[in-house]
């Protein structure tokens, strides 16, 4: 469904990203794994478009995206909460689910039930400021915004970042639900490695803009691949 071909990616001349390939089949969830600062964000960034790559091919169910603007993207069907989530403080929740609309046509501009089903506190605070919502709420409401554009493609970066374990629980369930239920692929990032062991039917390990392993949720217990991941 999405297929990274060995992309690279300079922040002037610091190389972020080396020759970087990886594949999300549709309904599945894959994790990509990595100590801070390895590209993770990078990588996601600019399969999202809000990066340049320098070389190599990024397609979406078979079209190309290289040359296609971050808009493009979203409408073909990839939605991205980004890190730290950035929801609209001063806003409502439901004026900050309404910024999904943009990718939507005006047909389609509605909330989808799901949202609400998987994440109730969004309807009993829709009047509520995002700013007064905690940060595990509005991660929630960031991963219902993504899905007011009704996805294909769900990229998360960092969901369980600075969350309580409550929380986390619930957006794991919802993860899950989405995959099942919903058919959506689902790419995300973590450093969280219980989180992706749970939830991963692929995972992949980054380190210094590179990709060091690939391999199912129970490859990350090996020690190799473990290495790449302890502080
Ligand atoms: N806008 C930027 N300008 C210059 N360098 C950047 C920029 N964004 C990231 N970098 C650098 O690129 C490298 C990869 O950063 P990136 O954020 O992709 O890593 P990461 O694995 O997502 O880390 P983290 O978990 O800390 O977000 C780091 O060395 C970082 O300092």
């Amino acid at each position: 469904m999405l297929s990274v071909d060995n992309i690279s990616l300079y922040y002037g001349a610091a190389q972020a990203l080396r020759g970087v390939s990886i594949e999300v089949k549709p309904q599945s969830v894959t994790c990509v794994l990595g100590r801070n600062g390895v590209g993770k964000s990078s990588m996601l960034r600019a399969i999202v478009g809000h990066q340049p790559v320098a070389s190599g091919a990024i397609s979406f169910e078979g079209d190309a995206l290289d040359r296609k603007p971050a808009y493009d993207r979203a409408r073909a069907g990839i939605a991205y909460v980004p890190q730290g989530r950035e929801i609209f403080p001063l806003m409502s929740v439901k004026e900050n689910l309404a910024t999904g609309y943009a990718a939507v046509k005006p047909r389609d501009r509605n909330v989808p039930p799901e949202v609400f089903e998987l994440f109730p506190v969004l309807k009993s605070m829709l009047g509520r400021r995002g700013g007064d919502l905690s940060g595990g709420q509005q991660q929630q409401l960031a991963i219902g915004r993504a899905l007011v554009a009704r996805p294909k493609l769900l990229v998360l970066d960092e969901p369980t970042e600075g969350i309580q374990p409550s929380i986390i629980k619930d957006i794991g369930r919802a993860i899950r639900y989405l995959r099942d239920h919903s058919g959506l692929a689902i790419l995300l990032v973590e450093q969280y490695l219980d989180f992706c062991r749970e939830l991963a039917d692929h995972v992949y390990v980054m380190d210094r803009g590179e990709i060091v392993h690939s391999g199912d949720a129970a490859s990350l217990d090996r020690p190799e691949v473990r290495r790449f991941l302890t502080v």
